[in-house]
């Protein structure tokens, strides 16, 4: 993946809670996949809310926009195989990056891991505040691009390694603000990559979201590369 490419980027090592929890995760039986989208529309929408009430009291947040495209976007590229979902929430800086994405408040995480390790229910996994990793149930590599008022564009990459990287975004368009996590769906998660399926899932999870959530297929347009005729055989 371009992760490699990266020149700028810093890596990183998970905190040990955290790589437990992934490998958990990943070599889990949990059959009901669908949640990783439930956990990252509840992500959305919380960073949502962050902006919308900083906007209440300072209305400077909100850029040159307003508080009319605060909504959530789902992307499905099939010929990529990636599921992206966008938020125009607050927004996460370099550090934010790092610290949430890479440890977990252990308080209480731990138990949760045993008890998930045990029932293999993932189910509960939002209620630790640790359901962004749920991503690894369907997705083999992730991506988080995120930008915050306060900081230029970042991101963030794990293949659930054990590892991270962080870097400053130039390859990707300029969100503007908040936050595109990027899923290079697993082999065997094919089926997310179906507009029915996530026009249901969408239904399913949209139900008590107080944003917008629009669903895009972005198709894969043949460009005809027209001939040069100039061009010499050799
Ligand atoms: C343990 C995994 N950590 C998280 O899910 C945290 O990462 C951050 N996060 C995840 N998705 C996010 C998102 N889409 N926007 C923003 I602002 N922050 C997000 C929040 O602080 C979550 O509590």
């Amino acid at each position: 993946s371009k992760r490699s490419q990266r020149s700028n980027a810093q890596h990183f090592e998970f905190q040990a809670e955290v790589s437990r929890l992934m490998d958990i995760i990943i070599h889990s039986l949990y059959s009901n996949k669908d949640i990783f989208l439930r956990e990252l529309i509840s992500n959305a929408s919380d960073a949502l809310d962050k902006i919308r009430f900083l906007a209440l009291t300072d209305k400077d947040v909100l850029g040159e926009g307003d508080d009319t495209n605060l909504e959530i976007q789902i992307k499905l590229d099939k010929e990529k195989r990636i599921i992206s979902i966008r938020d125009r929430g607050i927004g996460m800086t370099k550090e934010d990056l790092i610290k949430n994405l890479g440890t977990i408040a252990k308080s209480g995480t731990s138990a949760f891991v045993e008890k998930m390790q045990t029932s293999g229910d993932l189910n509960l996994i939002g209620q630790f505040g640790v359901g962004f990793y749920s991503v690894y149930l369907v997705a083999d590599n992730v991506e988080v691009i995120s930008k915050h008022n306060d900081d230029k564009q970042h991101i963030w990459e794990s293949k659930a390694d054990g590892s991270f990287v962080v870097a400053e975004d130039t390859e990707n368009e300029p969100l503007g603000r908040g936050t595109e996590i990027r899923l290079h769906l697993r082999e065997e998660a094919g089926e997310y990559l179906e507009e029915s399926k996530l026009k249901e899932l969408v239904k399913k999870y949209s139900e008590f979201i107080n944003f917008p959530i629009r669903l895009w297929a972005s198709k894969e347009v043949d460009v005809e590369v027209p001939a040069d005729e100039d061009e010499s055989n050799d």
